[in-house]
């Protein structure tokens, strides 16, 4: 992996604009979010500061931190016609598809009709979108129509609390501000490109998240937890894991949570999430899913040099905190959604149109057939 050249296919290792808020991957590992290390943020901050770092440009004060909680926490409500909507959706849907349109109908009733309510509309969303995944969820499997307005501090307990009708674990609630934090901001990932794209033809911001939603539902992309979480489960020990795998890489199969568009060694997300899954582990008294993934991560290493993304020990992760597979993909949305609004803001503050060339395959000159000659 180390050596491999950039090519040009996927538009990798070609400048696509200019950002000031985040770097992946400089000299080969590392993350930061306007400058702070990943590390450090997800040790000391709450998701709370770092959606302000992203979205406001700088970390809050207390007096600042404490108001934008506040802020988001009267937020979280679901306008009546949002909620029926979510409750014709349903139970086999996939969640994604739920966070698709839960942002686009949101959309309808709270229109952004000038670029001056571009703060308040992403604060909206990124309280409103745990409140639509959990009011569809809960309604659509348990038959509840639930409150989603918590006094939660923080959205990954807001998140679990409207999950599981009780609030959470100060372990659980830390796992979650954790894993938002990690999940927050990656610079032109393919779905911040995709909401770039949208909001450089002067689109509004539902459109540019509604669009972002469905290109991060794909298994290359955020759908990779999910999809990670479905081959480990299938495992019921390490030795069974690596004969399995090793069968998958003879078949060329791809194995999801695997690999990097832009990290060549490691991605430095995964030795964090790694840590809180093996504590988690621990606390569930597991015996299996963290040794399987282990023991995958170091044949996936041994065999291709191909190392867990930020999805892989997520699964398990999630897994262990009792949150159903389908919700895993919901949860980065939760979390992506400042990093695409403060994408879009820089998009819009420096905007020309997004309008690649194509270099043409097709050819040169066709000879019309009038319709009754056509073979
Ligand atoms: C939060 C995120 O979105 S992180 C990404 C989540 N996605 C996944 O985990 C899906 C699995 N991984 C992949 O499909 C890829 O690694 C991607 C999409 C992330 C990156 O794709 P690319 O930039 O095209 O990968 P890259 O060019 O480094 O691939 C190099 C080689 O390794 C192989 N490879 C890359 N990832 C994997 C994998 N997970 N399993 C098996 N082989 C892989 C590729 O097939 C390629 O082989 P080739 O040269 O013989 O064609
Ligand atoms: O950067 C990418 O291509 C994918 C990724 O890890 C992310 O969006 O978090």
């Amino acid at each position: 992996m180390a050596d491999k050249p950039i090519g040009g296919a996927g538009l990798r290792g070609q400048s696509a604009g200019s950002t000031a808020l985040c770097t992946v991957g400089k000299s080969g590992a590392g993350l930061t979010y306007r400058g702070y290390d990943i590390q450090e943020l997800a040790d000391k901050a709450r998701f709370e500061e770092v959606a302000h770092l992203l979205l406001k440009g700088k970390l809050p004060n207390q007096a600042e931190l404490d108001a934008y909680v506040t802020k988001l926490k009267g937020l979280r409500g679901l306008p009546q016609a949002l909620k029926t909507v979510l409750e014709q959706i349903p139970a086999d849907a996939h969640p994604m598809d739920v966070m698709r349109t839960g942002a686009s109908m949101l959309g309808n009733l709270e229109t952004e009709e000038s670029f001056d309510q571009q703060q308040d509309v992403s604060d909206r969303l990124l309280a409103a979108l745990p409140s639509i995944i959990c009011y569809w969820y809960r309604f659509s499997h348990d038959g509840v129509r639930i409150d989603t307005e918590t006094d939660d501090d923080s959205v990954g307990g807001h998140f679990l609390h409207l999950l599981r009708g009780a609030p959470a674990s100060e372990l659980h609630a830390r796992v979650m501000n954790v894993s938002l934090i990690l999940y927050a901001e990656h610079e032109f990932n393919a779905s911040t490109f995709t909401a770039r794209v949208c909001a450089s033809t002067l689109s509004d911001m539902h459109s540019c998240v509604t669009g972002a939603i469905g290109s991060l539902r794909g298994p290359l992309h955020g759908g990779a937890n999910e999809a990670a979480m479905a081959m480990i489960e299938n495992w019921q020990s390490a030795d069974e894991a690596e004969r399995e795998i090793l069968g998958m890489l003879e078949r060329k199969d791809k194995i999801m949570g695997f690999g990097h568009a832009i990290y060549r060694e490691s991605d430095p997300r995964n030795a964090i999430i790694k840590k809180w899954s093996k504590q988690l582990a621990e606390d569930v008294g597991d015996s299996v899913l963290y040794p399987v993934s282990e023991r995958v991560e170091a044949v996936m290493w041994r065999e291709k040099k191909l190392f867990c993304n930020a999805d892989f020990f997520h699964a398990s992760a999630y897994h262990f905190m009792g949150i159903p597979t389908k919700l895993f993909t919901p949860i980065f949305v939760c979390s992506r959604v400042t990093g695409w609004c403060a994408h879009v803001f820089e998009q819009r503050e420096n905007n020309r149109i997004i309008r690649p060339s194509a270099d043409y395959t097709g050819p040169e000159h066709s000879e019309w057939v009038p319709i009754e000659e056509r073979p």
